[in-house]
């Protein structure tokens, strides 16, 4: 079930055109063995520019995370995209970018014209947009390089340039800067940062304080499945009240 994609129908084209600057949920809950996994009665992205999600392993980031991306089916509970049912005539526009970068064995290039030319490019369009799209990420100079020759990092990089040349409204991020160096990290950072200036909404699951303190403008703990807080990051990082968050906060093993 777990990458059971549950789009509505193909949706029609002038949804595709209201856009997705908001992805929300509402009693949703996910449970397996008996065990609750997931229990959030309802949370909203997209009010900032961008959320980060931290909380200790295993608190169901990834799976709030797929099921907001239209990638998990909840058992219970919706999931809105701007108001309505995920439905793939919008899926490009909820972009997903994961700790291991999924890249077809081709060249960098060939990996973007091919996402390009699935969400309905032509070819001359595509291979136009996917030069630029490795030209603005400094990517240029490894255009030509297979996927699997590439560095972890430059990897990383060729697939977030991939995910922007989609031009999706939103994008979520599952720890996608945890295999990479600190410098590819910053250069990947500037680029979302460029990005989020141009109207991307950024959802980031980070368990990279640091990164969160330098991004988010909203921050979300949390724990066994349930949100915690949903806050603004200098609410959350100075001045919350909250015993869970000041206890993951102070470096605390939360049970
Ligand atoms: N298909 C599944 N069947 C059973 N349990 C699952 C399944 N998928 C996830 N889980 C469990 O759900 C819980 C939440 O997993 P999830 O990957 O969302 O955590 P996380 O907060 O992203 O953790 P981490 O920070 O370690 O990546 C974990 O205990 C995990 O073992």
């Amino acid at each position: 079930m777990d990458k059971e994609a549950f789009f509505m129908d193909e949706g029609s084209h002038s949804q595709a055109l209201l856009g997705v600057h908001s992805v929300s949920a509402e009693a949703l809950r996910i449970e397996r063995a008996g065990r609750v996994l997931l229990s959030i009665d309802s949370i909203e992205f997209g009010a900032t520019g961008c959320c980060g999600i931290v909380g200790p392993n295993g608190a169901g980031k990834s799976l709030l995370v797929r099921t907001l991306c239209g990638l998990m089916r909840p058992d219970e509970g919706r999931v809105y995209w701007a108001g309505s049912a995920p439905d793939a005539a919008r899926r490009h526009q909820v972009g997903l970018l994961l700790q291991r970068p999924v890249l077809l064995r081709r060249n960098a290039v060939q990996n973007i014209v091919y996402a390009l030319r699935a969400a309905g490019l032509s070819r001359k369009a595509s291979v136009e947009q996917a030069q630029r799209a490795l030209e603005e990420s400094g990517l240029a100079a490894v255009r030509e390089v297979p996927s699997h020759r590439l560095s972890g990092g430059e990897q990383q990089r060729v697939a977030l340039a991939r995910a922007l040349a989609l031009k999706p409204d939103m994008l979520f991020l599952d720890e996608a800067t945890a295999n990479v160096d600190p410098a590819s990290t910053l250069v990947i950072e500037q680029q979302l940062l460029g990005a989020m200036r141009a109207g991307l909404k950024v959802v980031m699951v980070s368990h990279d304080v640091g990164q969160v303190r330098r991004l988010a403008n909203e921050v979300v703990l949390m724990h066994k499945g349930q949100i915690v807080e949903q806050s603004s990051r200098t609410t959350f990082f100075e001045q919350t009240n909250n015993p869970v968050s000041r206890r993951w906060l102070a470096g605390e093993l939360l049970v």
